[in-house]
C-alpha cells in the first residue's frame, strides 16, 4: 500500500507496561513520600544525611570500588566515613551539606551525591580504597542499575555547578538542602533541575533496520537516528523531522518502547520509540552535516552485532566490524527489541 500522506499510528495504546515488580507496593509509596518530605523540610533532610549514604565524585568522576580483576562497584559511603575525610585532609565538614538527594534505596536509606573537587583526588582515592573514573567509562564498568543511579547523581551535580546565577537577574541562587531546587536571592525565582527532551528512534522497512554514525562515535559503531525536540513539539512531530532531516525518509508509522535519562554530554530525556517507512519509499538521502553514514542493516547483520563485545578490536589495517551500542544505552534496547520481533515474524 502507497501511503500519501502521514499516519502517525500509537500502535497498541493499551498494552501495559508492567512496573509493580513485588506486591508490596505500600514501601515504595511510602519510600516516596519519605523523599517528598526531604525535599521540602531542610531539617529533615539535614538529619537524613547523617544517616544515609554518600556517593562520591571528584569534578563530576564519580569514585568506584575494584573488587576483582576488572570488576568495579559504586563505592558508598556513610557520612561519618566522609566527615573523617574531610578532617583528615583540613576541609571544612560543612562541605557535606553540599551533598544533593538523589534518591532511597530499597532497605529505606536515603542517598546522596557529593563533589569532594576541592580536595586532592589521590587523598581521597587513597583513604577511601576507590578511584574517581570518568562516568563514560564508569557506565561500562558498572553493573545493574549502579549506572543510572551514578548518572543521576552527576547529573545534579553538574546542574547545580552551571546554576549558581539567575539567569534574569544576574544574582547568586540559594539551594534547598535537597538540591531538587534553587531560588534567585533577588526576586524570588525558583529554578528547577531540567533535562532536554530527545526522541530516539529505531525506523525499519519491515525486513531491515536503520543505522547511522556521527563521526564522532567510536569506529564501527551505529547507532538508531536521535535528535533533541524543538521548543513545543510533540513526540511525533519530533520523530517525524528527525528521521526527514536527517535521512530524508517519511515516517509511516511510530510505536513508543520506553524512556532513559542520558547523561551524556549534558542530561537529556531519551524517549524511545519504533518507526516504520514503507519498503518502496526507503531510499536514504543522507544529511552530510549531521551524519557521517546511515545504511540498513538486516536481521543477520544485527544478529551479529548484538553478539560482539564492544568496542570490537580491529587487526591494524582492517576496517573495524560493525558494532551497537552496549546494553546500558537505549538504543540497545531498541535493536534488540527489534531482533527479536523480526526473528518471530520471520
Ligand atoms: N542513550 C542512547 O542510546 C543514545 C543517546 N543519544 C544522545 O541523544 C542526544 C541527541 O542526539 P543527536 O543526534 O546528537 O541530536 P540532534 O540530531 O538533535 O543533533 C545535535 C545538534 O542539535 C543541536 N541542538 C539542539 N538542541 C540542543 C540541545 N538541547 N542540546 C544540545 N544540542 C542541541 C546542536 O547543534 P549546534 O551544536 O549546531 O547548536 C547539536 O549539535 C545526544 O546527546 C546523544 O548523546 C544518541 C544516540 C543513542
Ligand atoms: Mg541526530
Amino acid at each position: 500500500m502507497v501511503v500519501t500522506t502521514m499516519q502517525l499510528l500509537l500502535r497498541s495504546p493499551l498494552k501495559p507496561i508492567r512496573l509493580l515488580a513485588s506486591r508490596d507496593c505500600s514501601s515504595y509509596v511510602s519510600r516516596m513520600r519519605y523523599l517528598m518530605r526531604l525535599k521540602e523540610d531542610d531539617d529533615a533532610c539535614r538529619v537524613a544525611l547523617q544517616s544515609g549514604t554518600l556517593m562520591l565524585f571528584h569534578k563530576l568522576a564519580p569514585l568506584l570500588r575494584p573488587t576483582a580483576r576488572g570488576i568495579y562497584q559504586l563505592h558508598k559511603l556513610q557520612a561519618s566515613d566522609v566527615k573523617g575525610i574531610l578532617g583528615k585532609l583540613g576541609e571544612n565538614e560543612q562541605l557535606l551539606n553540599t551533598s544533593v538527594l538523589i534518591g532511597c534505596s530499597d532497605s529505606d536509606v536515603p542517598q546522596f551525591s557529593l563533589d569532594v573537587g576541592s580536595l586532592e583526588q589521590a587523598a581521597v582515592e587513597e583513604m577511601c580504597g576507590g578511584v574517581f573514573i570518568d562516568l563514560r567509562k564508569a557506565f561500562f564498568l558498572l553493573k545493574g542499575p549502579e549506572a543510572p543511579l551514578v548518572a543521576k547523581g552527576q547529573a545534579l551535580l553538574r546542574w547545580h555547578q552551571t546554576h549558581a546565577y539567575c539567569s534574569a537577574t544576574g544574582q547568586p541562587t540559594e539551594r534547598n538542602q535537597a538540591g531538587s531546587q534553587r531560588v534567585c536571592l533577588q526576586n524570588g525565582a525558583t529554578y528547577y533541575p531540567q533535562m532536554a527532551p530527545v526522541v530516539i528512534v529505531l525506523v525499519s522497512d519491515g525486513r531491515r533496520c536503520l543505522l547511522a554514525r556521527q563521526s564522532t562515535f567510536p569506529r564501527g559503531m551505529y547507532s538508531a537516528l536521535a535528535g533533541f525536540c524543538d521548543m513545543g513539539e510533540t513526540t511525533e512531530e519530533t520523530l517525524r523531522r528527525e528521521v526527514a532531516e536527517e535521512v530524508g525518509l517519511e515516517v509511516e508509522s511510530l510505536q513508543y518502547s520506553g524512556s532513559q535519562h542520558w547523561p551524556f554530554p549534558q542530561s537529556s530525556f531519551m524517549v524511545a520509540c519504533h518507526a516504520t517507512v514503507s519498503p518502496d519509499r526507503a531510499e536514504v538521502n543522507l544529511n552530510g552535516a549531521e551524519l557521517e553514514d546511515a545504511r540498513w542493516f538486516t536481521l543477520e547483520e544485527i544478529e551479529e552485532a548484538l553478539k560482539r563485545k564492544t568496542p570490537p578490536r580491529s587487526k591494524k589495517g582492517e576496517p573495524t566490524e560493525f558494532w551497537v551500542p552496549p546494553s546500558y544505552a537505549i538504543a540497545n534496547k531498541l535493536i534488540l527489541e527489534w531482533a527479536n520481533h523480526t526473528k518471530s515474524h520471520k
